[in-house]
């Protein structure tokens, strides 16, 4: 049978998420930490366990159908590749970073300087559109320790909580992009095999949209239920069911998960009690 080959990263910080993401939309695999390649159980789909850098090479090559894989590697040596959806999780940026003493204040400042960094292609997109020039010095980890042993005058790489370059007494100096794990497809992906990414893109669009959105439950006096119900738009309309108690409702509506901070001091004020915010698995609009 045709079987959906998709890789995901073998070990590292894309793994265990990958598999968690993957897990949600249903598809269910033997324990492939050791293995790989896996098959899934329960849909004609295979999973690779590739090194996340080395994926872009493989969906270009057809190797593989699609991937999970960080949108900055795609940006680094994937540009031929499409994205077809975000996922939400890994997110980080890739910054140029300096020492703390240094007077640099963007990438334009390091003009002539030395940058280290393991995104070279990334760092000379940026370097030609500001059309300037800088000596790259290309190491595959531990970039942050560079301006410390006197090997560049700046770095480029991964930043997230910021913590790397606080311990090495570096400091932030320009965002050049925002990434997050993508699920990615090959453009060699066969017809057959594009109805099947489709029904998968479909499983985890609803897995993401349910991620970012709460089932709040609530109960209201009657004579403020459309204040109430003006705050919580829900999908269609929020649902209202008569309490046993006279002059009050039930109140059920799904509400983006950012949204309810900014709303429950509002359904307070309008006399809403025992709320109740609940996750949502799946949510198919
Ligand atoms: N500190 C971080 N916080 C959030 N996301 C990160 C962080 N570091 C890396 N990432 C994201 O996770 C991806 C995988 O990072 P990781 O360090 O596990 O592997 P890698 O060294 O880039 O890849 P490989 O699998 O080829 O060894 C990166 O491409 C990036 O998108
Ligand atoms: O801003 P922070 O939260 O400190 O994260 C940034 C660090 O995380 C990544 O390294 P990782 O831990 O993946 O190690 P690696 O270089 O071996 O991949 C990245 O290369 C930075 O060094
Ligand atoms: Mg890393």
């Amino acid at each position: 049978m045709n079987k959906l080959k998709i890789a995901v990263q073998k070990s590292g910080r894309l793994h265990d998420d990958s598999m968690k993401i993957l897990k949600e939309i249903g598809i269910s695999v033997d324990n492939g930490k050791d293995q790989l390649k896996a098959s899934a159980r329960n849909f004609p789909l295979e999973i690779f366990y590739l090194r996340n850098g080395d994926i872009p090479q493989y969906l270009r090559d057809g190797v593989v159908d699609a991937a999970i894989i960080g949108e900055n590697v795609l940006v680094e040596k994937g540009d031929d590749i499409s994205i077809i959806e975000r996922l939400g999780f890994s997110k980080c940026k890739v910054s140029i970073a300096v020492p703390k003493s240094s007077n640099a204040k963007s990438l334009k400042d390091l003009d002539g300087k030395r940058i280290a960094t393991s995104y070279p292609n990334t760092v000379n997109q940026f370097l030609d559109k500001d059309g300037i020039k800088a000596n790259l010095h290309i190491i595959n980890g531990s970039v942050e320790i560079a301006p410390n042993i006197g090997l560049a005058d700046g770095i480029c790489d991964i930043v997230s909580s910021g913590s790397t370059l606080f311990k090495n007494g570096l400091k932030e100096i320009e965002v050049l992009l925002k990434s997050e794990a993508v699920l990615a497809t090959s453009p060699r992906i066969s017809t057959e095999n594009q109805t099947l990414i489709d029904k998968i893109q479909f499983r985890f669009q609803s897995v993401i949209k349910g991620r970012e959105s709460k089932y709040v439950l609530l109960n209201a006096p009657n004579e403020k239920l459309n204040d109430i119900i003006n705050l919580l738009p829900g999908m269609k309309s929020p649902t209202v069911l008569p309490l046993a108690t006279e002059g009050w409702s039930s109140v059920h509506s799904v509400i983006n998960k950012n949204d309810f901070w900014n709303v429950i001091d509002e359904l307070k004020a309008n006399g809403a009690e025992g709320i109740l915010v609940c996750p949502i698995e799946n949510m198919v609009l």
